[in-house]
């Protein structure tokens, strides 16, 4: 049966977005984010009718592994676009996720193009520190909560360290972990994140949050001011409460193309 889809991306985290009263199995996830015998995608983003009050949809979240997350940050912002663009939606947008509400703000230019998302991506929950022996190395991470799990680890945001590191901290913890590789910038962070279920990808909205969540818990950022997060597809605009208690994520959202898919 042919599928209607629509291409997103956000700091070239790219999903296949798509509206449906019920969820694909995750074989068809997969099938749909291969980069050669499909569409290519970092996940499979399913808008469904929502339970919560006040939602428009929604949001579920498949990882291009066919693994299932409960929030994605680039991911809720092109969702945002999507029913801003399919909807005439304008505003502020609450979408529905496994990890709570999120109200999603477009900011549109003067000529009313869609400019950037702000979302509120709700606490970030700290969970400690975490050792991990890879190798030789000790590395210590700081375990963040955005919905979805992160380890963070301060020093080399390289995606060499990434690619190297990355694969082994994710399997080292039970239903597995997004590993952002972090380092302290001029006025901003630089990131590389291993995700969950995706591996290397160009931006992780979840990721760039949970970062500047870790730096402010460990003083090496100033709380409350917004902070640049850089990630190789682009920058994120992050601003942490103090006490973790609201993160605030900024950045673009784009439509990439249309289609119809029998996979
Ligand atoms: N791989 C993540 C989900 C996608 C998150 C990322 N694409 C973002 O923008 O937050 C996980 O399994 O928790």
């Amino acid at each position: 049966m042919a599928l209607s889809f629509q291409k997103y991306q956000g700091l070239g985290n790219d999903f296949v977005v798509i509206e449906a009263k019920s969820l694909m199995d995750p074989d068809r996830a997969r099938r749909l984010c291969d980069r050669r015998r499909g569409i290519g995608a970092d996940g499979v983003l399913t808008l469904l009718p929502p339970k919560a009050p006040g939602a428009v949809a929604f949001m579920h979240v498949y990882n291009s592994d066919g693994s299932v997350a409960a929030m994605c940050g680039n991911g809720v912002r092109c969702v945002a676009r999507h029913l801003a663009d399919a909807r005439g939606l304008d505003g502020e947008i609450d979408v529905e996720t496994a990890a709570g509400l999120r109200r999603c703000t477009i900011h549109r230019g003067r000529r009313g193009a869609v400019e950037s998302i702000s979302v509120a991506m709700g606490p970030a929950r700290d969970e400690g520190e975490q050792a991990f022996a890879v190798g030789s190395e000790l590395l210590r991470a700081r375990r963040i909560s955005m919905g979805n799990p992160h380890a963070v680890i301060f020093g080399d945001a390289s995606v060499e360290r990434a690619t190297a590191i990355g694969p082994t901290i994710e399997a080292g913890v039970p239903g597995g972990v997004n590993v952002g590789f972090a380092a302290t910038g001029l006025d901003g962070l630089d990131l590389v994140v291993w995700e969950r279920g995706a591996g290397l990808t160009e931006a992780c909205g979840t990721g760039a949050c949970a970062a500047a969540a870790a730096a402010v818990k460990l003083g090496l950022v100033d709380p409350v001011r917004e902070v640049e997060v850089r990630l190789p597809g682009g920058p994120l605009r992050i601003t942490v409460a103090r006490d973790l208690s609201s993160v605030l994520m900024r950045g673009p959202a784009e439509r990439v193309f249309t289609g119809e898919t029998e996979l």
